[in-house]
């Protein structure tokens, strides 16, 4: 943790970088609190902003992760429920510089187990997060080169901070915040939440529940209400691809992974959609049609994913989980269908999915788009943008996204980090350097 020493009216402090004990050098500006960081600060201590601190930190370049939480990896912890597994395989869900998931985990491993490698690999590479640290501001100024970033203490002890450095890796991932819809719930008066929040099934046990959205959170979240006693329909409002998990044994993904580095994705998408015809069935008689385009094609252009089925299908096929069309509006004791129907429910589970948060914290517009709140360049694009400014985790493509985006940074920022040790003119030809690249 920084050392801070009291100087006239304000405090200056020096970050000696993430896991590297207190600091030694010079300070900065006379500002209320005001941390000079040698290295990148790292918003967000998930998946992403841990390997972007583990690649950095083998290639000598301190850090320092900023996460509002009191943990790493708190979105896993926090916001996942008690059930979960990984839907890929572990061998596609490992971070760069890291051994494999330890002899034992099973091949889609449990959330606990997914924490624990997180946790282990951020002790593995002396990652120690500030944690209860939320990033309120943080905007480029341009007169000192240096990003301001102004963090709010969520234990409201040290007050406000502003971290400088030359360089900000946003690594707050796409799923920062629940997405509800606009309309909102009326004058429904029954339990409601999003699926971000539930945890566990027994608590509607018996109970009637509507799960709105049928991606992988909806269809799992229906599983497990299900397996709970729960009376569950699941509202599906468009088309969607849901795929087996696996096929003849092997993960749909890692099955498609390979084809893929040998046939164009159309004729993967078309391979895939016939065995999932032959493992699941015509699924379009229970509510669930098909869109036109192939599963891969829509993952690539938009980034939706397609369902991978856990055994929601199985309870949909035997009527334990009621498919139900789009909601017209919210009465009090439920909601009036699109079809006209209405229907009471004890609670309603919004598996909506998820938003960025950038927009809400960076003040910068060119990279980041304020609308969505992901860069505007797609993958493998989307890591880098000017004046010392990086993304990861905004791929949409999941976890091995994270490790690309990590290894990428770490690489472009070393360099720049190796020249600023060499001194001004060096540090002044990397930025020359990045200017030419991004053009
Ligand atoms: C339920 C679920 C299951 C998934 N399963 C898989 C899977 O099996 N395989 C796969 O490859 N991908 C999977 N993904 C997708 C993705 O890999 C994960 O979401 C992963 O956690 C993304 O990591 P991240 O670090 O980018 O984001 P997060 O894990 O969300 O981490 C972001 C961190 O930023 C912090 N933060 C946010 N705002 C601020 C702020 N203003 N100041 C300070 N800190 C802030 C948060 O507290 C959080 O700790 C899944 C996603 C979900 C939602
Ligand atoms: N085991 C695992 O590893 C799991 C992984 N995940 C991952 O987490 C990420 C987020 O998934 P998820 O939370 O499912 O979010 P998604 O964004 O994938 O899905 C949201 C769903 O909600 C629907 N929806 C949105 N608004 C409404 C509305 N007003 N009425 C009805 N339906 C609505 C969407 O339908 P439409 O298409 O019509 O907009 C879509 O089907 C994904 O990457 C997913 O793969 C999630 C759960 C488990
Ligand atoms: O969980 C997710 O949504 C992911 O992003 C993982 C993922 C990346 N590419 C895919 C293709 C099909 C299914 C899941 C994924």
């Amino acid at each position: 943790m920084p050392t801070s020493q009291q100087d006239g009216g304000g405090e200056r402090l020096f970050h000696g970088g993430a896991g590297d004990g207190d600091g030694d050098g010079a300070a900065v500006a006379a500002a209320a609190r005001q941390v000079w960081v040698p290295g990148p600060v790292i918003v967000g201590a998930g998946p992403s902003g841990l390997a972007t601190a583990a690649c950095l930190k083998a290639r000598g370049v301190p850090s320092l992760v900023l996460d509002k939480d009191a943990t790493v990896a708190a979105s896993w912890r926090e916001r996942t429920y008690e059930r979960l597994r990984l839907h890929l395989p572990r061998g596609f869900c490992e971070l760069p510089l890291a051994p494999p998931f330890p002899p034992g985990t099973p091949p889609y491993p449990t959330r606990d187990q997914f924490v624990a490698y997180l946790d282990a690999y951020a002790r593995a590479f002396a990652v120690e997060p500030r944690l209860g640290s939320r990033v309120r501001a943080a905007s480029y100024d341009a007169a000192i080169g240096f990003w301001r970033v102004a963090a709010v203490d969520e234990a409201g002890g040290a007050g406000e901070t502003e971290f400088l450095s030359r360089w900000l890796v946003v690594a707050t991932g796409e799923n920062a915040v629940a997405a509800w819809p606009a309309e909102g719930v009326g004058a429904y008066r029954g339990a409601v939440m999003h699926t971000s929040s539930y945890k566990r099934g027994d608590e509607f046990a018996g109970k009637k529940v509507l799960v709105v959205g049928c991606g992988n959170s909806g269809m799992e979240v229906s599983l497990d209400l299900c397996n709970n006693g729960a009376a569950t329909s699941m509202v599906v409002r468009d088309k969607i691809h849901v795929l087996p998990r696996e096929i003849l044994g092997i993960s749909t993904f890692g099955l498609s992974v390979f084809l893929l580095k040998w046939f164009p994705i159309k004729w993967v998408d078309a391979l895939l959609l016939i065995f999932s015809r032959l493992i699941l069935g015509n699924i379009e008689k229970y509510g669930l049609r098909r869109p036109k385009i192939g599963p891969l094609q829509i993952k690539c252009s938009t980034g939706k994913t397609p369902v991978l089925d856990i055994g929601a299908l199985k309870k949909i096929k035997n009527g334990e989980i009621k498919v139900v069309p789009a909601i017209h509006c919210f009465t009090e004791d439920g909601v009036e269908f699109v079809n006209g129907c209405r229907e009471d429910f004890d609670a309603v589970i919004f598996a909506t999915g998820y938003k960025s948060n950038v927009p809400s914290w960076l003040k910068e517009e060119e990279f980041f788009s304020e609308s969505d709140g992901f860069p505007r360049k797609a993958f493998p694009h989307s890591w880098r943008g000017k004046n010392g400014l990086y993304a990861t985790g905004f791929t949409k493509r999941g976890l091995q996204g994270t490790s690309y985006d990590a290894a990428m940074i770490a690489a472009d920022i070393a360099r720049r980090w190796t020249k600023s040790l060499a001194g001004p003119t060096a540090a002044a030809d990397a930025d020359h350097h990045e200017t030419y690249i991004a053009n």
